[in-house]
């Protein structure tokens, strides 16, 4: 269980977090929205360990892990994917996942025991890939392998930042049964963050909505599409200026 409460940060005049809270259960698939610049890639640095907020608390199963850094907040089951996709593009594709698995066999020893590379490989088509180098692939394999790798840190956070962005619908259905999968397979809590509001309608349980800093909104998906505030923002913005 991820419990974020009241957390605040500022980049110089800009108030990027305040006092953000949400929770995420294991085996629950959140969706966090917001328009651009709400906060949402800054509060999930924070959950992952990147940068450190000004004040509130991150507990993970009851660990603290404010402040802790991202080697810390790894080893304590925090695994997320990038915006823009972050692999190490010389290493193959076999050696990206064997990284994030010597660092859950090293403090998981549990979850380490139940992740199996060649399945986790073979499970998001990377079996035939598995030694070129990661830079090489195309756009829609690295963005597979991105959720690989996480997948063999034996997470109990997984926090995915914009998964869909650049896939098809096709390929964002796909993705989409990907990320049930791992909710029956792994059971880990989920934090999606994407624009593409119907990938996140379909699969998310519960959305926590961001805007200016701010959680704005957080409940049952539907509910929270008819929260004023919520519709505020997102038909607000589609208003001409
Ligand atoms: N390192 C930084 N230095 C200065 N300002 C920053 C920094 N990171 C974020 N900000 C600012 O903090 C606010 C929140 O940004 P953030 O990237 O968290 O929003 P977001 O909801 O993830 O947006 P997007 O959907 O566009 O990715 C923005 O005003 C942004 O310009």
């Amino acid at each position: 269980m991820l419990s974020v409460e009241a957390v605040s940060k500022t980049f110089g005049g800009v108030q990027a977090l305040r006092e953000a809270s949400l929770a995420c259960a294991a085996g629950e698939i959140l969706g966090l929205i917001g328009p651009n610049g709400a906060g949402k890639s800054t509060l999930v640095n924070a959950i992952s360990g990147t940068l450190r907020p000004e004040r509130g608390s991150i507990t993970l199963d009851g660990r603290d892990l404010t402040g802790r850094g991202a080697e810390h907040c790894a080893r304590a089951g925090v695994a997320r994917t990038f915006q823009n996709i972050r692999l190490f593009k010389d290493l193959t594709v076999r050696q990206n996942v064997e990284v994030a698995y010597i660092t859950c066999r090293a403090t998981r020893a549990k979850q380490a025991a139940g992740i199996d590379i060649d399945a986790l490989l073979a499970q998001y088509g990377l079996d035939d890939l598995a030694d070129v180098p990661a830079g090489t692939l195309p756009y829609g394999s690295q963005r597979r392998l991105e959720i690989a790798r996480a997948l063999a840190l034996g997470p109990s956070l997984l926090m995915l930042d914009e998964p869909a962005a650049g896939l098809n619908e096709g390929e964002s259905e796909a993705l989409a049964m990907a990320i049930e999968g791992i909710r029956r397979d792994v059971g880990c809590a989920t934090i999606v963050i994407d624009h593409d509001l119907r990938f996140i309608n379909r699969l998310c349980d519960r959305l926590c909505v961001m805007d200016q800093g701010e959680v704005i909104a957080s409940g049952e998906t539907l509910a929270v599409w008819r929260d004023p505030r919520v519709i505020e923002v997102y038909v607000g913005q589609a208003q001409p200026a």
